[in-house]
């Protein structure tokens, strides 16, 4: 009845009345809105869900209650894992963001295959997390979905392959000797210095390993990935450097305020009331997005000057390799726009420094809990080099190979993946297949929780110590774990299908490179402050 009553009056209405008129038009809209919202979610979702027929946890509260916090907390997530595995098995329903929110759970290889192999097009990433990334990096590979994505993928691929990576190893060693050197003056200046703003104790220093190693990786994919010389080793003055981190430290805070969810949903809020974070978040974007232009230009001009002299191949970064390929006749109909290239810049420090730097201190961390593996490595890598004070060609393939360094890498990463879960959207209805046989039956718009680390710790493919750090299963793996299909070494660290790691033949030729330079040259101890104890050997 009020909307009858109001529309006509439009008709005829004065300026004042229109307002009134309009407001009242806004009023009821809103509540046939809101009506129709708790009628979707309140009835018409839980009707349609299939997922009800899967067990599952009991609901953790009446209409809002969730399952995510044990899931999504790194803390107590992986034994949660176990918890639920245990008494529902491999497939699970659980809730969301109440009762109404149904979400499947799955650890089954099989329906995680299914899944990921069709992330593309059936299973993409939900427009929610897309969005967040976006914000900050840009439509690059990480983000993007669809035809957008195939097209990205296509033209980066050639700058992962074997041959790409093993000529950038020689920038791996090299920032991994400076780092080793850098901690050897602190140590040195420790012992002989009063003071230090790193606490000493006995004889040694705690430093924090968390920002050198996060230095040294970002100076790495500057390097690797575009030629580009951040220098933050020697300090943390570089101007990209600086925006990408504060855009990087304000946007992980942002991202889990109210303020940004409702930003999701409704952009122009960042742009009508701006506050001092997404000011400083869109001065960064500038600053990143001017050097990257600048960047993506002057790779494009040595590319084809290169090629005018016939020395095609010269630019052996990512990012020239990446424009290479897309300069290249058989990718016309996948070229990327420059606005397109200029975001694989801001992907590649978002996907390509934390990530493995986050990996690195937990390996560190592992080493420290448990000394005799870290004596181990240490014999490891000294007996194949005859010195570890510089390394020559030889002396770095050779540590490329050698097992145990690897095995270390692999169990670290099994067991403390750096980035613990992913989250998918069915795009439509489907029927996911499982591993006993059965479908399950998922409605479009439902998501999906794939947990790395839940699937890597799996007791009935590890074993009974699938929680412990045990490099040495490595060597003689169960056979459920080498039977697992699709996995990128073995591990689900890396995710699979179209939209796995790219990365992650760099990040484990990184990661042994800087162990190789830090391990023989210094003990690693639990510190006081539950920061990384360093000494010298
Ligand atoms: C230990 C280190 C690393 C780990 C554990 C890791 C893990 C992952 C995972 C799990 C994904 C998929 C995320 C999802 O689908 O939700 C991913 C995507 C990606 N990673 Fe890595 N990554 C690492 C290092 C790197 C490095 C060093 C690079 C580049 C130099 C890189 C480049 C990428 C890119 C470009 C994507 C997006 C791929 C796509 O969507 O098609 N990663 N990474």
């Amino acid at each position: 009845m009020p909307l009858f009553a109001v529309l006509p009056s439009l008709q005829v209405a004065s300026v004042g009345s229109f307002v009134l008129s309009s407001t009242k038009i806004l009023g009821v809209g809103s509540w046939i809105f809101a009506a129709f919202w708790l009628f979707r979610l309140f009835v018409y979702w839980p009707w349609r869900s299939r997922l009800t027929r899967l067990p599952g946890p009991p609901p953790a509260g009446k209409v809002f209650g969730t399952h995510l916090p044990g899931l999504m907390d790194p803390r107590v997530s992986p034994r949660r894992h176990e918890e639920l595995r245990q008494q529902y098995g491999l497939n699970m329903r659980i809730h969301g963001m109440g009762y109404f929110d149904e979400r499947f759970l799955t650890f089954d290889p099989v329906a995680i295959n299914y899944i990921l192999g069709r992330a593309a097009d059936l299973f993409p990433k939900p427009w929610q997390s897309r969005s967040l990334v976006s914000r900050l990096v840009g439509d690059g590979l990480f983000v993007a979905e669809g035809e957008q994505h195939r097209r990205q993928r296509k033209i980066i691929s050639p700058a992962f392959s074997n041959h790409s990576l093993r000529a950038l190893q020689p920038v791996f060693f090299t920032k991994a000797i400076e780092l080793r050197d850098t901690l050897s003056k602190l140590v040195q200046n420790a012992a002989t210095s009063s003071s230090d703003e790193n606490e000493k104790v006995d004889n040694g220093l705690v430093v924090d390993m968390n920002n050198w190693l996060w230095r040294t990786t970002f100076d790495i994919i500057g390097l690797a990935g575009f030629s580009y010389s951040f220098d933050s080793l020697k300090n943390e003055e570089n101007e990209l450097y600086v925006a990408y981190r504060d855009m990087l430290t304000i946007g992980v805070k942002y991202g889990f305020t109210l303020r940004s969810m409702l930003e999701i949903w409704f952009p122009w809020i960042g742009r009508v009331f701006p506050n001092d974070d997404s000011n400083a978040i869109k001065k960064s974007k500038e600053i990143v997005s001017r050097i990257g232009t600048e960047i993506v230009k002057q790779q494009k001009a040595a590319i084809v000057q290169d090629k005018m002299l016939g020395e095609s191949g010269k630019g052996r970064d990512i990012l020239s390799l990446l424009i290479g390929a897309n300069m290249a006749e058989f990718s016309a109909q996948y070229q990327l726009s420059d606005e397109e290239l200029l975001t694989q810049i801001s992907t590649l420090l978002f996907v390509g420094s934390d990530t493995t730097s986050i990996a690195l201190a937990w390996i560190l961390h592992l080493l420290t809990m448990n000394p005799d593996v870290q004596q181990k490595l240490r014999e490891a890598i000294t007996s194949k080099i005859p010195s570890t004070d510089s390394f020559s060609v030889t002396d770095q393939n050779a540590i490329m190979s050698i097992p145990y360094l690897d095995h270390v890498i692999k169990e670290a990463l099994r067991l403390i993946p750096p980035l613990h879960s992913t989250l998918r959207v069915a795009a439509k209805d489907d029927r996911i297949p499982t591993s006993d046989g059965t479908e399950v039956l998922i409605r479009a718009g439902q998501f999906v929780h794939i947990a790395f680390e839940g699937f890597n710790t799996r007791k009935d493919v590890w074993g009974e110590d699938a929680f412990e750090f045990k490099p040495e299963r490595w060597a003689n793996l169960p056979t459920a774990a080498k039977e697992a299909p699709g996995l990128v070494l073995g591990l689900m660290t890396f995710s699979l299908g179209p939209h796995s790691c790219p990365g992650y033949q760099f990040a484990m030729l990184e990661i042994k490179a800087l162990l190789s330079a830090l391990i023989p040259a210094f003990t690693f101890e639990k510190s006081p402050k539950d920061t990384i104890k360093m000494g010298n050997m």
